[in-house]
């Protein structure tokens, strides 16, 4: 008998910048998000940045990775602060998925420090998005309820900011 599939670990990351104010929504910085190849799975649509774990690696040292390869920016470690998870499955074949669907778990951080310049080196397109814009984004369907614990972490940061004066 076949043995069950393994879930499929996922890193991915919110560089958070200081914003230059103007927005509404009382909320500071804006959040880098990544367009996907045109072609593939999930084609054209928006998420954050990231990837699966290689073998051997700490969730935190594949994010300091794929930060690298995608966006040519270099993270440490210890500036990875976990944010949530989403649990899905991975797209089935027919929505583009390359293998059988298995169990899914995206891990989210977030970093508001790195070195360099985030640009698209893999991505079709990268951009600074609000936090209460990215869900108006068209994402593949676990980056939504990633979008909504990062707002909840960034407003509980800015609500403790306040109540500390700071
Ligand atoms: N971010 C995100 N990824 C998802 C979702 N559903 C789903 O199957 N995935 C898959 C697509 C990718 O196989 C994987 C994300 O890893 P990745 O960014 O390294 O994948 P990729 O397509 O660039 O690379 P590859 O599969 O060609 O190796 O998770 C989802 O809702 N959000």
């Amino acid at each position: 008998m076949e043995s069950p599939p393994t879930p499929l670990l996922v890193v991915a990351g919110a560089l958070v910048r200081p914003d230059d104010g103007g927005r509404d929504d009382g909320r500071s910085g804006t959040v880098l998000m990544q367009q996907r190849d045109f072609i593939g799975v999930h084609g054209g649509l928006w998420e954050f940045p990231g990837g699966k774990l290689e073998p051997g690696e700490s969730p935190e040292g594949a994010l300091v990775r794929e930060l690298e390869e995608e966006l040519g920016v270099i993270v440490a470690p210890g500036d990875l602060e976990a944010v949530g998870f989403a649990s899905g499955r991975t797209a089935t074949v027919e929505e583009g998925g390359k293998g059988p669907s298995r169990p899914l778990v995206i891990l989210l951080y977030i970093c508001t420090r790195w070195q360099g310049e985030p640009r698209a080196i893999e991505a079709a397109d990268v951009a600074w998005v609000a936090p209460g814009a990215i869900s108006g984004l068209r994402m593949p369907p676990l980056d939504y309820p990633l979008a909504e614990a990062l707002e909840r972490h960034l407003g509980a940061v800015e609500n403790n900011m306040q109540k500390s004066g700071t």
